[in-house]
């Protein structure tokens, strides 16, 4: 099948089991929300696809074959990831950074130049695009990361396959950048781009997020639709909190209430 798909997945890399026995597959197309309380395992995961860790048993497959066979450039045009913490020190310009993810591509200035307005306009990075990088803000350089590693994935002929790994995308932007990001990332997923978004806000995945994935000390404690996963027993028992869950008045998802 196209899209990436993991076949009982473990990695130990400072010795100690880190992941253990993840499966799941995920389609072109499809969001993938990733949830679990502090230190589970959620970027872990996310870099253990991307590369950056190595995983000790099981298969990685993405469109059907072992992304340790796909070689390095092919592996940075199907992938791009937006790490949790980046840190960038260089005075680049806002548009150098977003470009960046231009970099495995071959596509010429005049495409380039073209995603990156848009990528910019999907990210509300337009009116910042001349300032130095280390001179914003943390919730604008979190967008200007974001729109680097969108600009990496927007194409479609770039790739047979394109996966967009986002580690915490919305930790410090405000109520209409957070929706900015569902926005586009649904608008990716629309034009067949597979998506993994870890996150806390449950009621920001739970309309968006095709399936979700619970990881609880790196193993895989649930995995289903968001109505299949966000239950009170679950908050209960994973996160030791008492919430209310209730249908959504404008779509239906679940929407999780606690105090
Ligand atoms: N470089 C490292 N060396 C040793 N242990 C690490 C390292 N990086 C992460 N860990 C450990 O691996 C485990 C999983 O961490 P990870 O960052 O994947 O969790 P997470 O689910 O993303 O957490 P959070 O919600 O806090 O971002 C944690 O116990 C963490 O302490």
């Amino acid at each position: 099948m196209g899209g990436l798909a993991l076949k009982d997945v473990s990695a130990a890399p400072w010795g100690r089991p880190l992941l253990r026995d993840i499966s799941f597959e995920l389609a072109p197309g499809q969001i993938l929300g990733l949830i679990g309380p502090n230190g589970a395992g959620k970027s872990s995961l996310l870099h253990c696809i991307a590369g950056g860790i190595p995983s000790s048993a099981g298969q990685l497959l993405l469109g059907g074959i072992p992304l340790v066979e796909i070689n390095p450039q092919q592996r940075a045009r199907s992938i791009a990831m937006q790490v949790q913490h980046s840190v960038l020190n260089f005075p680049f310009s806002v548009e150098e950074v977003i470009l960046l993810g231009r970099t495995p591509h071959a596509s010429g200035q005049t495409c380039d130049r073209k995603i990156l307005q848009e990528v910019m306009a999907a990210t509300d990075t337009t009116g910042l695009r001349h300032r130095p990088y280390t001179q914003l803000s943390g919730g604008e350089k979190q967008r200007v990361q974001l729109a680097r590693a969108v600009a990496q994935v927007w194409r479609e002929e770039d790739a047979a396959q394109r996966l967009l790994l986002l580690d915490e995308p919305n930790s410090a932007l405000d109520l209409s950048h957070q929706r900015m990001v569902l926005e586009l990332v649904t608008l990716l997923a629309g034009r067949g781009c597979a998506i993994m978004l870890a996150s806390h806000d449950f009621n920001l995945l739970s309309p968006h997020a095709d399936r979700l994935l619970l990881l609880q000390q790196g193993t895989q404690a649930g995995y289903g639709r968001p109505a299949e996963v966000l239950t009170r027993d679950m908050f209960r028992t994973v996160f030791s909190v008492q919430v209310h869950i209730q249908p959504h008045p404008d779509n239906g998802a679940p929407l999780v209430i606690h105090q």
